[in-house]
């Protein structure tokens, strides 16, 4: 298998995210859980995006499994890697976009990388370096809150300078707003300068489109989405992909089974989701406290509730709650510590559930995916269609399980009745 493109993703849900951004834009992509077993049947295709759960580890360990992954792509004939991360440029202060993009910037030769989380099909927009989320400034909106990364400053300049041991630089909107040529000169002067990074304005396709065309020119890049969309529409344009078919349709076909929701995220879309789902179909709201005190006990009593309903129909379990209840159990257990038991126990439950007859399976939250695929050792996916704006359905490959249809929603895409609508495309 000779690829065009890589990515290594930070977490598994941003990774699905990418790999139906691709797709969507002419790319025969699959989805790798880590590196594959080299006996594992893949698909021929134009790119793969290299799922890995590292965007809350510390900066060494992303670092070292980034550069893995980065080993594998170029050994499949990658010509460029992008590093993908959150829209909303998730990290912890500590890390992993700034030391990940230093290193992946070595590996390739050095060199200033382009970096945008820009994303505006869903409301991420980048302008003189500070992120927006649906108009609002990142540090006033719902990502201020989240449990395992909250967001704090929406000046991405500032934040990647704090991770970062090079200068940082800045290609604002006017310059994207001059073409390619234009970004280019901007990055040459700026690595001219010593920058190691530089943020670059995004606030409409065509700007995705630009910095696409540039970042294809380089090895590597940092970025959400938005820059999946420009990187493969510039791919396509130089007439380098072979085929422009779509191929959601491998990844369809039914595989009946029951139907299950797993929910970790504890963002307000997600909140939503759950709420409007309570109206459809059973909802479970696990004691997060239990999971940590008496977890066996919690997943046993969600396991009974689950066997005497998942016969009639999708059931949805969920340990996601408020702001306020998440940081009042964070105060008395501990961030890492709470969000790591819950990982645990959402993703027991989810096998359990596998192994009683699920086989349509949606997951909320990144890294309760990362933890409940990984508990199931899924080793692949292929991209189905599109549910909603950066969630696409899956379909298993190699798994022991036999074949899955998988959604991993990330926590805030996916409107209101998300739910309902991808469990009845999951047949
Ligand atoms: N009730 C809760 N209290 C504290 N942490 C929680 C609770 N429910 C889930 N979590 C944790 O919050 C984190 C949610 O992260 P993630 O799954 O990536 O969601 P998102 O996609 O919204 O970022 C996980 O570590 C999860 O275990
Ligand atoms: O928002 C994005 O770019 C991706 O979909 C993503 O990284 C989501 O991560 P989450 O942890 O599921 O919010």
């Amino acid at each position: 298998m000779t690829i065009l493109l890589g990515s290594i993703a930070d977490d598994y849900t941003g990774a699905s995210d990418l790999a139906n951004t691709l797709t969507k834009n002419g790319l025969r992509t699959v989805q790798t859980v880590g590196i594959p077993d080299p006996s594992l049947p893949l698909p021929d295709v134009d790119a793969v995006v290299v799922s890995l759960k590292i965007r809350s580890v510390a900066a060494q360990e992303a670092v070292a499994a980034a550069g893995t992954a980065e080993r594998w792509l170029r050994g499949r004939g990658a010509m460029h890697v992008l590093y993908k991360i959150c829209s909303t440029f998730d990290s912890t202060d500590q890390g992993n976009i700034g030391p990940v993009t230093e290193a992946l910037a070595e590996a390739a030769g050095g060199g200033t990388v382009l970096v945008t989380p820009a994303f505006p099909e869903t409301g991420r927009t980048v302008y003189l370096g500070h992120l927006f989320v649906n108009g609002q400034p990142l540090d006033e909106s719902p990502l201020k809150d989240h449990p395992l990364n909250p967001m704090h400053d929406a000046n991405l300049v500032r934040v990647m300078a704090s991770q970062s041991r090079g200068a940082i630089g800045l290609i604002d909107l006017p310059a994207v707003a001059g073409g390619p040529d234009a970004v280019k000169a901007r990055l040459d002067a700026l690595r001219a300068e010593g920058a190691g990074a530089a943020i670059a304005d995004a606030v409409f396709e065509s700007d995705l489109e630009t910095l696409g065309e540039v970042a294809l020119r380089t090895p590597v890049s940092i970025g959400a989405s938005g820059l999946g969309l420009g990187l493969a529409r510039a791919l396509v344009r130089s007439g380098r992909v072979p085929s422009t078919v779509n191929t959601t349709a491998d990844a369809i076909r039914p595989v009946g089974g029951h139907a299950a929701v797993i929910a970790g995220s504890c963002s307000s879309a997600t909140l939503r989701q759950i709420a409007i789902a309570e109206q459809a179909m059973p909802v479970l709201r696990l004691d997060p406290e239990r999971l940590l005190t008496a977890a066996s006990d919690e997943i046993s009593a969600a396991l009974s509730w689950a066997g005497e309903r998942m016969e009639a129909g999708p059931i949805v379990i969920a340990a996601s709650t408020t702001p306020e209840a998440v940081s009042d159990l964070q105060s008395r257990y501990g961030r890492e510590i709470s969000g790591r038991a819950i990982e645990a126990a959402t993703s027991a439950i989810a096998a359990e559930l596998v192994a009683r007859g699920v086989r349509r399976l949606v997951v909320a939250g990144g890294e309760t995916s990362g933890a409940t695929v990984d508990m199931l050792g899924i080793p692949a996916f292929l991209i189905g269609p599109e549910i909603a704006p950066g969630v696409p359905m899956l379909r298993t490959i190699g798994n022991s399980q036999g074949e899955m249809l998988v959604t991993l929603k990330s926590g805030n895409f996916g409107g209101d009745d998300f739910f309902a609508t991808a469990l009845a495309m999951m047949r």
